[in-house]
């Protein structure tokens, strides 16, 4: 389902907590949604789900508007965290509902997956742990196989092994049966490539929406002596520093090409990847502080970007 978000607004009382975005995803992809804790995921998959009304703005998927609107939101699931939207009864009961709710539903997928995740169909879904209720929301996610599908932090009370099988088994089903889904996460190294496009959002502002091989391509360490690493980065932007003696290691935002990076080695530095998770820890910045004004900030071609903030470091 390809989704048109236009100024979205969503006040709760005087908090504003999306603050006037823009974006388009188109159908048949794997989005990660990014941010800060409080910084509007939930909000904003809630608006998208239906759940919530926007409070300005608009929000269409498919061309068609979500909040009180049943031809859409039966296509459109958002598994949110530890499973909380099925709480009651068994795991059986959980899955009988989904199956009735859901029009894609897959009743064989479910069983595989239940096993897969060590899940009883008796269990009583109160008295699971937090982990085994994920794992419950994951299958109920991944088996409906909804147009639009959502999970937010879903995989959070997941063990390592849990969490790795929900990934290999979201890729596997993905492949065969290709539709939209977001995944809000905190563990960005886990699941980043499985994004195809990442969109960082930052106290309700969209900061970032890229491919995610663009988005890891913009980013460059460069290594070697400081006084060099200094020189060579005067005029780029520059996210983060750090010096172990003589020796610096630079976080560089945005395209070098080739010229530069012949420059680099001829001056002894050292060009590296730099991985998602540092990109985003100085995308986003802490409550109080302003984000560096990077390039890419706010969108693609085509979306308004969202206003940069000033910052002392950004060039
Ligand atoms: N029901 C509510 N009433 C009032 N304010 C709310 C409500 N829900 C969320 N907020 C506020 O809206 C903002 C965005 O919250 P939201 O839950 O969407 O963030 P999030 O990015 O999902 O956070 P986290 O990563 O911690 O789950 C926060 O400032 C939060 O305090």
């Amino acid at each position: 389902m390809k989704i048109d978000v236009n100024d979205l607004r969503v006040d709760y009382g005087d908090v504003r907590a999306i603050d006037g975005m823009t974006f388009s995803l188109d159908a048949g992809k794997i989005y990660g949604l990014l941010g800060r804790n409080g910084s509007g995921k939930t909000t904003l998959l809630s608006v998208l789900a239906g759940f919530r009304r926007e409070s300005g703005g608009t929000v269409r998927v498919d061309g068609r508007p979500v909040f009180e609107n049943g031809a859409v939101t039966g296509d459109v699931c958002l598994v949110r965290d530890a499973g909380e939207t099925i709480g009651i009864g068994t795991v059986e009961d959980a899955l009988y509902f989904a199956e009735w709710l859901r029009p894609h539903w897959d009743a064989a997928y479910a069983d595989a997956l239940l096993d897969r995740f060590g899940l009883r169909r008796k269990a009583n879904v109160k008295t699971m742990s937090k982990g085994q209720r994920s794992a419950l929301g994951v299958v109920v996610g991944l088996a409906g196989r909804s147009p639009l599908t959502m999970f937010d932090e879903s995989y959070l009370g997941m063990d390592a092994p849990s969490r790795y099988s929900f990934y290999d088994a979201l890729l596997a089903d993905f492949m065969e049966h290709p539709r939209t889904v977001i995944l809000s996460t905190h563990l960005i190294e886990e699941y980043s490539s499985l994004f195809e496009e990442v969109l960082i959002i930052d106290r309700g502002r969209l900061v970032l929406h890229e491919e995610s091989q663009t988005v890891l391509a913009r980013g460059t360490s460069v290594t070697g002596p400081a006084e060099r690493v200094e020189a060579f980065t005067g005029g780029l932007t520059v996210l983060d520093t750090r010096r172990l003696g003589p020796t610096a290691s630079a976080m560089v935002y945005g395209d070098l090409d080739d010229a530069r990076r012949g420059q680099a080695r001829e001056a002894g530095l050292e060009l590296g990847p730099i991985a998602m998770q540092d990109l985003f820890v100085h995308l986003t910045e802490p409550a109080g502080d302003a984000a560096p004004a990077v390039p890419g900030r706010g969108a693609r071609p085509g979306e308004p970007a969202a206003p940069a903030e000033p910052s002392g470091d950004a060039r």
